[in-house]
This record gives structure tokens, C-alpha cells and sequence, in this order.
């Protein structure tokens, strides 16, 4: 649809729409794709070449996430605000008209972008928990793959803003007092479901399990081989990935009432 085609009504239905259910849905099916994208990964090695740097001071995965992103921002990738860029800086202009987002966030929201944490949480903790020692040489597969997981955990944790915004519009008062005293503790106190973060670690290593089984036309007993361990899945889960969507919703949250 052209920006031209969806009318204002339209947007400000959308935008009274959204609740808790339907952005948890939004991370449900995101997980999919996460999970999918770590199995694409994991059939490289480490591959160590593609993140050293270069002669010229850059390193190959940097060089190869700033292209693509140049490229996707002139597709009009970055007019959605679920996508968060790597590299803001100096992108190019998009080439075609922009399609209208329902106005769902605060506008301070463009200034949350924890991208340089999820950057290093990756390339440091990531990685090497889900990809075997070695270097198979294949450095193009292995940075293509690289960006599809990146850009996928960018989505999910950044999505974090959504979610905030329906936590505040579902209890504005007690929210704008911690806000008002920029109290960060009590905010993300306020925000965690610890009974749904312990389900979506559970359902995230089902779905690895399911997703990640060689799939073979007679039925197998015995041992079964995962292309990315399933407990490895829901310790990322635990341990970055809700943390860091949570730190999202709370830098989000500060910024509410400005
Ligand atoms: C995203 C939410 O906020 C928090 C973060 C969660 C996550 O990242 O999956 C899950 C529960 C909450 O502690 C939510 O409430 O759904």
C-alpha cells in the first residue's frame, strides 16, 4: 500500500489496537524467525577471519552489515520503527515514498537504540555458544547469515518499545511516578513477568527441538541431533535476549512523558 492509501482513521485505529496480547504475539512469532536464523548460522564454524580487522582499520562483518544496511535504507527499510539500524550513521536516503506507520510510540522513541550492546552481546557471548571452533573459509554465507540473526535479535529486543507502550497506557499513574523519579529499579520491577519469561524459555526450546531435528522420511529412534542445542537456546533467552528487551522498555519508559 502507497503512504497516499492508508488514511489517518486507519492509522489511529491501528494505534488503539495494539495491547499486551497482541505485542506478545508479535514476540511469539518472532522467536521463529530468531531460532531459524541461529540454525543458518550454526552451519559455519566460528569462522574468526570475518571479524579481525582489516588493514584498513574495519573488519569484514562491519564492512558487510554497513552495505547491506545502506542498501536496505534506500529500500525504505528503516521508515518502520520495529527496525533499528547498526550503523545510523550517514545512511542513505530511501528511494521510495514512505509508508505511514500508525503513530503507536512516543516520539522520543527513535532516541532508544541499544544496538551497539546487542553488537557486542552477539559477536562476544552469542556466537560462540551456538557455532563449533574452526574456519570452513565460506565468509560471504557466514556474514549473510551473521546479519539475518542480528537484524532479527534487533527486532525482538527493540521491540521492547511496543511493549512498553501498552504496559504504560494499561496503568499510566503508577508508571508516571517512577518515571518522575527516574527510578529504574521500580520501573523494572513493574515490568517483569517472571511466570512468562519462564514459559517463553520453555517454548523457545521446544520450538529449537522441533525446528532443529534432521527431518528424515522413516521414523528414528534413539539419540536425536539438534542443529543448535535447545538448552543453549533458552540460556540466551534467559540470560540476554529477555534482559536486554527489558532494559529497552525501561530506557523506552524514561523517556515516555517527555
Ligand atoms: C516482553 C515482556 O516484558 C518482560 C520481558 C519478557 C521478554 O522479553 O520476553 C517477558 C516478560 C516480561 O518480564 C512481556 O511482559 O511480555
Amino acid at each position: 500500500m502507497a503512504a497516499s492509501e492508508n488514511s489517518s482513521r486507519d492509522l489511529g485505529e491501528f494505534s488503539k489496537q495494539i495491547n499486551l496480547d497482541s505485542v506478545r504475539d508479535a514476540l511469539i512469532r518472532q522467536e521463529d524467525s530468531i531460532i531459524f536464523s541461529l540454525i543458518e548460522r550454526a552451519q559455519h564454524p566460528y569462522n574468526a577471519p570475518a571479524y579481525g580487522n582489516l588493514a584498513y582499520g574495519t573488519s569484514l562483518v562491519e564492512f558487510f552489515v554497513k552495505e547491506a544496511e545502506a542498501l536496505h535504507a534506500k529500500a525504505g527499510r528503516y521508515h518502520n520503527p520495529e527496525e533499528v539500524p547498526f550503523f545510523p550513521e550517514d545512511l542513505p536516503l530511501s528511494l521510495i515514498p514512505p509508508y505511514i506507520f500508525p503513530p503507536v510510540l512516543h516520539p522520543a522513541a527513535s532516541s532508544v537504540n541499544i544496538s551497539k550492546k546487542i553488537w557486542d552481546v552477539y559477536f562476544k557471548e552469542l556466537l560462540p555458544l551456538f557455532t563449533s571452533n574452526g574456519d570452513d573459509g565460506k565468509y560471504a554465507p557466514t556474514l549473510a547469515s551473521d546479519l539475518i540473526c542480528l537484524q532479527a535479535l534487533s527486532r525482538r529486543i527493540h521491540y521492547g518499545k511496543f511493549v512498553a507502550e501498552v504496559k504504560f497506557r494499561d496503568a499510566p499513574q503508577d508508571y508516571s511516578t517512577h518515571i518522575h523519579t527516574k527510578d529504574k529499579d521500580a520501573l523494572m520491577k513493574m515490568l517483569t513477568f517472571e511466570r512468562v519469561e519462564e514459559m517463553v524459555k520453555k517454548r523457545v526450546e521446544k520450538k529449537a527441538k522441533v525446528f532443529g531435528q534432521q527431518v528424515t522420511i522413516e521414523d528414528k529412534c534413539g539419540e536425536v541431533d539438534y542443529k543448535v542445542d535447545p538448552s543453549v537456546v533458552s540460556h540466551m533467552y534467559g540470560e540476554w535476549i529477555m534482559p536486554l528487551t527489558k532494559l529497552v522498555e525501561v530506557e523506552y519508559l524514561l523517556r515516555r512523558l517527555d
